[in-house]
């Protein structure tokens, strides 16, 4: 069989999600971002996966088969059906932080998928929301990685993962205060009890719709928009010093939350008063960042 091969670069935003009250639904994304080349050579004889990084992760993550592109790679041939390329050469350049909220997981998932679909030669990516929430376990982050913007996220009835965009005041400005310190995903949502009471279910499907509204239309409402009862709470042991900032912002009246499964905090409707967060947040990596309104974007010039 003769040997053929293809490139595609892919760059996908960081994304917070939950944005306080909306556990596993909801997404932002923001103006900081991956960027990956795949090169997959299809027929011959079978090689190593090649990967290269630069910038973060590039002293931890590994180069073989279990970097997360890779897995997504390989897992989106396999549901696509095709013949799995014989060999495959990344070169990755990390912006996002890993473990901190910044949706680093999924933007990695996300690459891999959509480079797959695109190798495959597939130009929409209409299908790619499933097969990420597959791989992920939880679709808020991969909906905002995926479509831009600000997203709502949800399965329907058999399980598969939808998604739909709204669009975000222009004064709702994120900010971002990043610490040092990694919590992975799969600890923070290990602290997450069975069930909740039905008083604190009840209260975030109403801040939860608020909320949509807030970052729609009336960003004065996101501080009482952003509270929430069923995730921040139960994480603080994994995460004190957030749970610390995000008191000492909201007692100012500043709509701060834990960014996904922390420990990044995120303030959304900053605007003037980012120096004040600069002031309470001394120590952490204080970024504020334009909403990503793009989402995943594909070069296809190489395919
Ligand atoms: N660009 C990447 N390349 C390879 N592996 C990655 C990449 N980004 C993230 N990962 C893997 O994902 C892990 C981080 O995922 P995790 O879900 O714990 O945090 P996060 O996605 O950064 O935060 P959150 O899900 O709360 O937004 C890293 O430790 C690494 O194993
Ligand atoms: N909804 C997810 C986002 C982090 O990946 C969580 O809070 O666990």
């Amino acid at each position: 069989m003769t040997a053929s091969a293809a490139s595609v670069r892919v760059r996908t935003p960081a994304t917070s999600a939950n944005l306080g009250p909306g556990f596993d639904a909801l997404g932002l994304a923001l103006d900081l971002h991956d960027e990956v080349e795949v090169t997959a050579r299809f027929g011959g004889r079978s090689t190593p996966v090649e990967v290269t990084v630069e910038g973060e992760g590039a002293a931890t993550v590994p180069r073989d088969e279990r970097h997360l592109v890779v897995r997504s790679l390989r897992a989106t041939f396999a549901e696509l059906g095709g013949e799995q390329p014989s060999a495959l050469t990344l070169r990755c350049r990390n912006a996002l932080p890993h473990g901190r909220g910044l949706g680093s997981s999924a933007a990695a998932i996300v690459a891999g998928v959509v480079a797959a679909r695109a190798l495959t030669g597939l130009t929409t990516h209409d299908d790619a929301l499933a097969t990420a929430d597959r791989i992920e376990g939880h679709p808020d982050n991969v909906a905002a990685c995926l479509l831009g913007g600000l997203t709502v996220a949800w399965r329907d009835d058999a399980g598969a993962a939808r998604a739909t965009r709204v669009d975000v005041h222009p004064d709702v400005a994120p900010v971002v205060c990043i610490p040092s310190f990694e919590v992975s995903t799969e600890k923070a949502r290990g602290l997450l009890p069975d069930t909740v009471p039905h008083a604190d279910a009840a209260a975030n499907a109403g801040r939860a719709a608020l909320l949509v509204h807030a970052l729609g239309h009336r960003p004065d409402l996101l501080l009482d928009a952003t509270a929430d009862r069923l995730h921040q709470h139960y994480r603080e042991p994994a995460m004190p010093a957030t749970f610390e900032l995000v008191t000492a912002l909201r007692a100012e009246g500043m709509a701060a939350v834990v960014s996904g499964a922390g420990p990044t905090v995120l303030v959304l409707g900053a605007g003037a008063g980012t120096a004040r967060i600069r002031e309470l947040a001394q120590g952490w990596d204080v970024r504020p960042l334009q909403v990503d309104t793009r989402g995943v974007v594909v070069d296809y010039a190489t395919v």
